[in-house]
C-alpha cells in the first residue's frame, strides 16, 4: 500500500516537473534572467540586513544616580583628565573615541562610543534610546554617599535590569563603586549585598502591584529565593574605581571585554 502511494507521488512530481519545464521554455529568456536577478538581489539584501543587525555594537552606557561621578569617568576615559564634573549634566555626553590610556600606549584599537546618561530622573528616559544599541552598561554608584542613596540606586538598577532590551539581549552590566579614593567609601561587596537586599524588597512590592501599572517588562530573580545578581540572565559584575584619581582600569577592562579592540 505504502509502495503504491510512493509510486503515485513519484509520478505526480514527474508530471509537475514536466509542466514546469514546459512553461519555463515558453517564458522569454530575458524574463527568466530578470527573475533570477531579482531573486539574487533580494537574497543579498536580506543577508546584508541580517549581517548589519548582528554587527557588534561599540556603545557603552554610563548610568547611575546624579552625583555618582559618571561625567568625571567619561572625561577620564576620553581625555585622561577630569575636565569638569561638578555640575549636574543636563544632556548626555555622547562621543566615539579611542580610550585615552590606549592612545598613550599607541596601540592600534577600535574606537568606543561612550554615552554618559545624566542621573536626573527626567533625563533617565534617554537611556531607552541608547539601550537597544548597547554592548554593555556601567551602573556607577557613589561608594561614599551610598547608604543614603541605596534605595534610589537600587530602584534605578532594578528598572534597568528588568528592561526588555537588557533581558532579551543579555546586555552585561558592571556595578562600579566609584570614589574609592575616599577612606569612607564602602566596599563593592558591601554595596552589592545591600543593593541585592533592596532589590529583593522591590521584587516583592512591585509584583504586588497590578501588572497593568508596572512599567517593568520582566521580573527578576527566582521565586521563593532571595535575590542575588547571579540570578540575572545577563552577566552582572562589580568593580572599584576612582574617577577623580584616574583609577579606572577595571572600567576599561570591562569596556574592552565587550567592545573588542
Ligand atoms: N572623591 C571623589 N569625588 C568624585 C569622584 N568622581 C566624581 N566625584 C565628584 O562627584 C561629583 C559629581 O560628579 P559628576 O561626574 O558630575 O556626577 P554625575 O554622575 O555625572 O552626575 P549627573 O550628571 O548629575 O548625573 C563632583 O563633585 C565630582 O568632583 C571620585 O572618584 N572621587
Ligand atoms: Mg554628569
Amino acid at each position: 500500500m505504502e509502495q503504491l502511494d510512493l509510486e503515485q507521488w513519484k509520478h505526480q512530481i514527474e508530471e509537475w516537473y514536466g509542466v514546469a519545464i514546459h512553461h519555463l521554455h515558453e517564458v522569454p529568456p530575458i524574463q527568466l534572467y530578470a527573475a533570477a536577478a531579482v531573486l539574487l538581489f533580494t537574497t543579498i539584501l536580506l543577508l546584508s540586513i541580517r549581517f548589519l543587525k548582528r554587527a557588534k555594537s561599540n556603545t557603552i552606557l554610563l548610568t547611575g544616580l546624579t552625583g555618582a561621578g559618571k561625567t568625571v569617568l567619561f572625561h577620564q576615559l576620553r581625555d585622561g583628565s577630569i575636565h569638569q564634573g561638578t555640575v549636574t549634566s543636563m544632556e548626555p555626553n555622547d562621543d566615539t573615541f579611542i580610550l585615552h590610556s590606549e592612545k598613550i600606549e599607541k596601540r592600534k584599537t577600535k574606537p568606543v562610543r561612550v554615552v554618559d546618561v545624566p542621573g536626573h530622573s527626567r533625563l533617565r528616559l534617554k537611556l531607552d534610546e541608547y539601550l537597544p544599541r548597547a554592548a554593555g552598561v556601567v551602573f556607577v554608584v557613589d561608594a561614599v554617599d551610598f547608604l543614603t542613596n541605596c534605595r534610589a540606586a537600587s530602584e534605578y538598577l532594578y528598572d534597568i535590569l528588568t528592561k526588555g532590551s537588557v533581558v532579551r539581549k543579555k546586555i552585561p552590566l558592571l556595578i562600579l563603586s566609584n570614589k574609592t579614593d575616599k577612606a569612607s567609601a564602602h566596599s563593592k561587596e558591601f554595596i552589592c549585598r545591600q543593593m541585592a537586599k533592596e532589590i529583593d524588597k522591590l521584587r516583592a512590592s512591585r509584583s504586588a502591584i497590578s501588572a497593568a501599572d508596572i512599567a517593568n517588562e520582566f521580573t527578576l530573580g527566582v521565586p521563593g529565593e532571595s535575590f542575588s545578581f547571579i540570578q540575572c540572565c545577563n552577566k552582572v559584575t562589580t568593580a572599584d574605581a576612582s574617577g577623580l584619581n584616574g583609577e579606572i582600569s577595571p572600567l576599561e577592562k570591562f569596556i574592552r571585554e565587550y567592545v573588542k579592540p
